[in-house]
């Protein structure tokens, strides 16, 4: 039984400060019950996931409890195409679950970015941008990588369509209270080494069930050094540790960034909430469920090789032998088979069709600088594919604005305007049949960026050294380009 005066952890924290009452449960004697009806500060949606509750809520005749505490974008299946507001109102399916978004917030006077604003992006890079994401809160949506939000301190967490009606109707939700991971991270990213490679590092070494329905807080000096982008990039990855949350303390990196986001409290309102944020760390000696540990010191830039973000291994290795244990064996055969690669071959020598820099995942301003320090004064090699993506519009105007797209555009990429394009394939951005990429997103698994389409994830700027290269390759090898 937890008392007043254990020390506990920030999940903790941020779970107890939100409990509006808990449900009696089947737990053991003397065991607490880990359900709780739980207050949801914050709702994000887009239009894949959130149709199916509006009609619930037409149809209960719900309406909705407080506007302001939602916001709606279209990210999923919209087109990257310059000219896409031309095209926007094609009655193809894309168009139309845009459409449909669009009436639904419009019948239930929902706050909604629309695809014309200079605000639109992927719902987990325009929550922070706009400020609609604090420490301390909880914030829902129904996606999965919800957890990027956590890298502010705030219990983020992605719902199915149900609860996003529940969420619409009664800022509530009964949620299980999370088992807790710490991940301990140790020493310094070495150049051109990031919270990618340190994402994958993890999952590659404990597994992508490591964290299996858990709430995942990121710890150590590394994460104190890392941007909000970089913390960012780690708690959306945790979702491919199996975890449900990502959680990284707040600090005065997270209350800079925030200050004077147009969402945020302005003046003093926002000291007020800074004093309070300053709050929100783990106590020391709280316990957690389960510690992993991962030093930075000798990580190399990692990519995956196969069809789970699990697969990782060092940009200077080779693609694994088969494991011992049979059944490992058979999905690792599985795995090489549909990627069309052989164990030992070094991963360098794997050759890339496409290049795609982008999603919530690696769509951020950092990232594209990084790609861009690598493509500057270089070519995409001659039968590659290369597209820049941005997170959002305004990670795309403050690219234009250092003269990043430039740089992109001189060297064959392909610049275009701000959605999930390659990351998940629901619009016209996709890998073809036995096509292979090199892609900055979360996701590997058969088909995510098109049917028979193979996927290696890594970070941007090895995606860059991959575009400029023509295959896999080690962008801390690269020759000096000098400015
Ligand atoms: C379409 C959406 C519900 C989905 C998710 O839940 O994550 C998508 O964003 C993804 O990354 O696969
Ligand atoms: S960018 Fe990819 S991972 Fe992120 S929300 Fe969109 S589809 Fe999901």
């Amino acid at each position: 039984m937890t008392t007043a005066s254990a020390p506990r952890t920030l999940y903790r924290k941020l779970w107890d400060s939100h409990v509006i009452e808990v449900v009696p449960g089947a737990q053991g004697e003397g065991e607490e019950s880990r359900a709780a009806l739980i207050h949801v500060d914050r709702h994000l949606l887009h239009e894949c996931s959130t149709h199916q509750s509006f009609e619930a809520l037409r149809s209960n005749g719900r309406s909705v409890h407080r506007r302001e505490t939602h916001l709606a974008v279209p990210d999923h299946a919209v087109s990257t195409a310059l000219d896409r507001l031309s095209i926007a109102q094609d009655d193809g399916a894309a168009g139309a679950q845009v459409a449909r978004l669009a009436s639904n917030v419009a019948e239930f006077d929902i706050p909604y970015v629309p695809l014309d604003d200079a605000r639109q992006g992927i719902v987990h890079v325009m929550g922070p941008e706009l400020g609609f994401t604090l420490p301390g809160i909880t914030l829902a949506c129904g996606d999965s990588h919800t957890s990027t939000h956590g890298a502010f301190g705030a219990l983020a967490f992605g719902i199915g369509a149900s609860d996003c009606e529940t969420v619409l109707a009664t800022n509530a939700i009964v949620q299980s209270r999370a088992k807790t991971v710490k991940v301990e991270l140790s020493g310094t990213l070495g150049a051109h080494v990031t919270s990618k490679d340190v994402a994958l590092a993890l999952i590659g070494r404990y597994g992508a069930g490591f964290a299996t329905g858990c709430a995942v807080e990121f710890t150590g000096e590394a994460v104190r050094a890392m941007s909000m982008a970089a913390r960012m990039t780690l708690c959306n990855m945790a979702i491919e540790a199996g975890a449900r949350i990502g959680l990284v303390a707040p600090d005065e990196t997270t209350i800079d960034y925030l200050r004077g986001r147009p969402l945020a409290p302005q003046g003093e309102m926002f000291e007020q909430a800074a004093a309070y944020w300053r709050t929100l760390a783990s106590d020391p000696g709280a316990e957690y469920d389960r510690t992993v540990a991962l030093d930075l010191d000798a990580l190399a830039p990692q990519i995956t090789w196969g069809t789970n973000p699990q697969d990782a291994a060092p940009v200077d290795g080779t693609v694994p032998a088969a494991p011992e244990d049979a059944e490992a064996a058979r999905q690792h055969a599985k795995a090489l088979a549909y990627m069309g690669i052989e164990a030992g071959m070094p991963v360098t020598d794997i050759a890339v069709d496409v290049v795609f820099i982008g999603s919530c995942t690696n769509g951020r301003i950092e990232d594209l600088r990084a790609a861009a320090a690598v493509a500057r004064g270089r070519k995409v090699a001659d039968g590659v594919r290369a597209l820049v993506v941005p997170g959002s519009m305004a990670v795309r105007a403050q690219a234009e604005a250092e003269g990043l797209d430039t740089i992109f555009t001189e060297a064959g990429f392909d610049w275009r305007m701000a959605g999930c394009s390659m990351c998940v394939a629901m619009n016209e951005d996709r890998l073809a049949e036995g096509e292979r990429s090199a892609s900055t997103s979360n996701r590997n698994f058969e088909g995510r960026q098109g049917r028979g389409g193979r996927t290696h994830l890594m970070s941007p700027a090895m995606a860059a050294a991959a575009a400029v290269t023509g295959h896999i390759a080690d962008v801390r090898t690269l020759e000096e380009i000098p400015a």
